[in-house]
């Protein structure tokens, strides 16, 4: 077992220990987003399908417009009409428009297209006051070329993922099995909400954001509730967890006599390594149990909260072989000073701004690792290296926390 490692050769040593997962499915596009992609898409189309009028107004032979200003309009006959989803069969020939309308493809003949606004109807013709504009007509397969891959495995399937795969003619799309995650919270004093509190009794919060965040990452999460300070019941427990990918366990990893999920995989599991060099959340470990990956997240609710960031969430993107990151850092300016930790890395709690100016960063306050309102409150990671602090004004490393820029 190693221990008092980096963050970079904890994250190492646990991507290290998983695969991708191979298994994929096919879901309707309602039921895709927040899924990974599986398989790379080739559009099925063109977008546009032919080449067609980016505006309202009327397709005409340009050459025939050039003269047209308002004092010298030029009048053409309009012998029909291009709806979107009702294209013009016949041409547009010499002295003739066809009244076209945004998305319909440019009829035979036309080569240009003048803005509505730029004419004036008259019966049968129309006359125009500007020269027509090529410009205005968008070109077949502008946006998506038949056969042409713009969607990529391991793709994220976002809002804008989704619509492309519609616009490309998909009606269901491969995705990714999501990995199954338990989540198991430990200790004697953790109770559920809305049952009565015993004194020096925590509601189990950690269970609940653990919950989000495996969501969040694309992970299906089975919520395994709570044992007690009891290896017995531990051992019962991790035995009936199922058919999981992943065990992220909180609490009892610390030094105490009832860290029972350290003692429990040091005997029965092979742990990779206990303690990393940051804070919060140094006592966090990762073990392998019986062939089940075990992240062993600290009790502290800020604690487990930020190590699922850091490690977890890396984990699921790897097993669901997304291939956007995890996170990313952003420079900002301290609005607030921030201290340092003489020996490990720092995860301080604040408040991301965008100001005219750029970023700026300011502390939540208390930073104990028991405050959650500091994630509540915050919503970014400042990062700071082991002895290094921050005054007003330097510039410091900030992950974002819930958003990406
Ligand atoms: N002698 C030492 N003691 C501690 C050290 C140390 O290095 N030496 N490290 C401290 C640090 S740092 C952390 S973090 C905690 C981590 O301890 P455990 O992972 O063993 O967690 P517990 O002792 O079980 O609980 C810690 C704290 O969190 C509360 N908790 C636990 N589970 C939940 C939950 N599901 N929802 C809400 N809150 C929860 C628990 O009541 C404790 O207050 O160890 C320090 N000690
Ligand atoms: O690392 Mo602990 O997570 O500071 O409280």
């Amino acid at each position: 077992m190693r221990q008092n490692i980096s963050v970079e050769d904890a994250l190492e040593s646990i991507l290290s220990q998983v695969r991708p997962i191979a298994e994929s499915e096919a879901v309707p596009l309602n039921q895709a987003y927040q899924r990974v992609l599986a398989q790379d898409l080739a559009s099925k189309v063109y977008h546009p399908d032919a080449d067609d009028s980016a505006v309202d107004g009327y397709a005409v032979r340009g050459e025939e417009t050039i003269t047209a200003s308002v004092s010298t309009p030029v009048r053409l006959e309009v012998v029909g009409e291009a709806p979107a989803g009702r294209p013009f069969s016949g041409e547009v020939r010499p002295g003739q428009a066809v009244a076209i309308y945004t998305g319909a493809p440019v009829p035979k003949g036309a080569n240009a297209v003048v803005r509505v606004e730029d004419t004036v109807r008259d019966g049968t013709g129309v006359w125009l006051l500007k020269p027509a504009n090529a410009a205005d007509i968008r070109h077949r397969g502008d946006d998506l070329r038949l056969g042409e891959v713009y969607l990529h495995r391991g793709a994220w399937l976002n809002a804008a993922r989704v619509a492309l795969a519609a616009a490309m003619g998909y009606p269901s799309l491969p995705v990714v099995r999501r990995p199954r995650v338990g989540i198991l919270s430990t200790g004697d004093e953790v109770v559920e909400p809305g049952q009565p509190l015993p004194y020096g009794g925590v509601y189990n919060s950690n269970s609940y954001a653990l919950v989000g965040q495996v969501q969040d990452a694309g992970g299906e999460p089975v919520v395994l509730g709570k044992v007690p300070d009891s290896l017995e019941v531990l051992k019962r427990g991790l035995a009936g967890v199922g058919q999981l990918d992943l065990l992220l366990t909180s609490g009892g990893v610390s030094m105490g006599k009832y860290d029972l999920v350290r003692r429990l995989l040091e005997s029965e599991g092979n742990i990779h390594f206990w303690r990393v060099k940051l804070q919060p959340g140094g006592p966090v470990l990762f073990a392998d149990y019986r062939g089940l990956p075990v992240l062993g997240l600290p009790g502290n609710p800020v604690s487990s909260m930020v190590v699922f960031h850091l490690f977890g969430r890396p984990l699921l993107f790897k097993l669901l072989g997304r291939t956007d990151p995890p996170y990313a850092g952003v420079q900002a300016a301290a609005a607030t000073a921030f201290g340092a930790n003489p020996s490990k890395r720092v995860y301080r709690r604040g408040v991301l701004r965008w100001t005219p100016q750029g970023f700026t960063v300011e502390s939540t306050g208390n930073q104990s690792s028991g405050v959650l309102r500091s994630m509540v409150e915050g919503n970014a990671l400042v990062v700071l290296e082991a002895g290094a602090s921050a005054k007003v004004g330097d510039s410091v490393t900030v992950i974002p926390l819930g958003f990406t820029i």
